[in-house]
């Protein structure tokens, strides 16, 4: 039988992840957590994990070198993926906000919002039917408003630490975040079985 392959986000969500599917009980081995190998077996399940950048969980899975994946429903909504979202794990929850520095107003000509989300950010502000010029950046968003590059930014916020440690204010709540678990649907189909087993397992386990 072919071995199940399964791409497993490295970083924040890799631990409760981890713990998720021992939980479910699979055995898994203990280098998973501490190798710096990017694809692991856990011969006793004939499953193969493929440890990956959260942001290209779903690169992996929709091109089927992974079977199924972990994924954040965030990167889910930034990236338009042909795959199946099969279960709401309930893990790594936060959320994506609007935030900036306090009191200050969006009433500009084509106000400037900083983002690692450009898709998410440009769908919210046109929902709302604002025009914003989106200046897409990969990290610490928070700086961008402090430093005068942008009015807003959209980013995730989790126990909101880093906006007050900077003297941001959150403004407005866009969705909330939770990591999803991922199929290929070729993968889907042929190892239906095996897959449809493990959501079970993972279903009873998911904290929601
Ligand atoms: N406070 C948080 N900040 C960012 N991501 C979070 C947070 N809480 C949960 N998440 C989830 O974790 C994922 C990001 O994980 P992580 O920060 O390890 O990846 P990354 O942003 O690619 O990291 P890196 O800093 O290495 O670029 C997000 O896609 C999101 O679903
Ligand atoms: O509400 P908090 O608990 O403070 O978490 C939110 C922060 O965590 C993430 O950044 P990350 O640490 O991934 O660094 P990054 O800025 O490089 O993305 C996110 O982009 C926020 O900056």
């Amino acid at each position: 039988m072919d071995a199940l392959t399964i791409a497993m986000p490295k970083g924040r969500i890799f631990e409760e992840a981890y713990e998720l599917l021992v939980k479910a009980g699979y055995d898994l081995p203990k280098e998973l957590d501490d190798s710096r190998k990017l694809i692991v077996e856990a011969p006793n399940e004939n499953i193969r994990f493929i440890l990956s950048k959260p942001m290209d969980v779903p690169a992996y899975v929709e091109h089927g070198v992974a079977d199924i994946g972990i994924a954040g429903k965030d990167v889910m909504l930034e990236h338009d993926r042909d795959v199946y979202e099969l279960l709401d794990l309930g893990i790594s929850r936060c959320y994506i906000a609007t935030a900036g520095m306090p009191d200050t107003q969006m009433n500009k000509v084509s106000p400037r919002v900083a983002t690692k989300y450009p898709k998410v950010a440009s769908q919210y502000y046109r929902g709302k039917g604002e025009q914003v010029e989106i200046i897409e950046l990969n990290g610490s968003i928070e700086l961008a408003p402090m430093i005068g590059l942008a009015d807003r930014i959209v980013d995730i916020v989790s126990t909101g630490k880093t906006l007050k440690e900077n003297g941001l204010v959150e403004y407005e709540k866009i969705v909330d975040i939770t990591s999803r678990l991922i199929a290929n649907p070729v993968s889907y189909r042929l190892k239906q079985k095996r897959i449809t087993d493990l959501v079970e397992r993972l279903r009873k386990q998911a904290v929601l």
